[in-house]
């Protein structure tokens, strides 16, 4: 055996949700801040993404982190996301799994019963609030960079449903949000497929038709990807409810996703359907939770804005020394139609 590179990557998921972690083999990363590293990543590094999430290593449905050490003094370290189609900026079931491995593996000291961490991610710094129990993290709250809505109540042409009503925000991606009910979806496991062409085809029509700019920085991504929501409801004083959002190239995220809950955040409050301290349960498709809540409002450029917390547990599924041999024939990977849907 013989590898032309080797990396070191814990395997994890976030309430069901794979991010896997690479701790080590990537070497350099040219940049001052997270978001300078995932740009050189995309443009220069991208066959290191290819490798762990194209097949025959990765699936459709895998996201990595790659860790590197933070050039900001508050934060403790910082990573880069890889999903399959891009570099988001945030990614909350990814963060979850990013706290847990750097404090179950020692490369972080942990602290019973709680370990507050800073991280740097590309969106910026994350406050995270561990709560640790015999070297088991068994909670990770986030606090994300501010969540807002572009557009409220937007009208959209999609091919094969005619006009479709969307809010667009940004909670670390920017979601088209749309109502699930309004297209015939309780968003139950046996509609996953249908919920998924759905969510393709609104996304790319609320990309064309309401193009976004975040504030202060051009190279931000835009709309890439849909969370189709089901009604809020009140039970005994506790907000409860279910969402999917549809990661590309279309499949649904097996955790309620901690960006799309955090655009859901900024929606609901700019609706009026929920105050700062008020606490959401948020369910995915697979029937696992994350805690959401309004931390706090801010103003991003002219957006009203909202602080968003998340808080999810993550576990540890296995460790990988992932390697690739010179004779492989597939060195960047290779993504086949039926999971990927497309080839990349
Ligand atoms: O939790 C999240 O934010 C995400 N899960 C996978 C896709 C999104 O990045």
């Amino acid at each position: 055996m013989r590898f032309r590179k080797t990396l070191s990557v814990v395997d994890c998921h976030a309430e069901g949700e794979v991010g896997k972690v690479v701790v080590g083999g990537v070497g350099q990363v040219p940049g001052q801040t997270m978001f300078d590293k995932k740009l050189y990543l995309e443009a220069h590094m991208d066959d290191i993404r290819k490798m762990v999430l194209f097949e025959p290593r990765g699936a459709a449905w895998h996201n990595a982190n790659i860790i590197l050490p933070s050039n900001n003094p508050e934060a403790a370290m910082g990573y880069v996301i890889l999903e399959s189609t891009e570099y988001p900026a945030m990614s909350g079931s990814n963060t979850m799994c990013v706290a847990t491995v750097l404090l179950e593996t020692g490369i972080l000291p942990m602290q019973e019963p709680v370990t507050q961490l800073t991280l740097e991610s590309p969106a910026g710094l994350i406050r995270v609030h561990c709560e640790c129990k015999d070297g088991k993290v068994t909670s990770v709250k986030l606090v994300n960079q501010p969540a807002f809505c572009y557009h409220l109540d937007a009208k959209i042409e999609v091919e094969g449903l005619g006009t479709v009503n969307v809010d667009i925000a940004y909670g670390g991606m920017t979601f088209a949000v749309v109502d699930g009910t309004s297209l015939g979806f309780d968003i139950a496991p046996s509609e996953a497929r249908q919920l998924c062409e759905v969510g393709e085809k609104i996304k790319a029509a609320a990309a064309e038709q309401l193009p976004v700019a975040y504030p202060g920085n051009p190279d931000m991504p835009g709309i890439t990807i849909t969370e189709i929501t089901a009604p809020l409801r009140r039970e005994n004083g506790q907000l409860i409810a279910r969402n999917t959002c549809i990661v590309s190239p279309g499949r649904c995220d097996r955790s309620p996703c901690g960006t799309g809950s955090s655009a859901r955040l900024a929606v609901l409050h700019a609706k009026g359907q929920i105050r700062p301290g008020e606490v959401l349960h948020h369910h995915s498709i697979t029937g696992s939770r994350f805690i959401c809540s309004i931390e706090g409002l801010a103003k991003v450029g002219d957006y009203p804005a909202v602080i968003p917390s998340v808080a999810g547990q993550a576990w540890i599924t296995g460790l990988n020394q992932m390697g690739m041999d010179p004779t492989d024939p597939y060195p960047n990977g290779f993504t086949l139609t039926d999971t990927w849907l497309r080839e990349f």
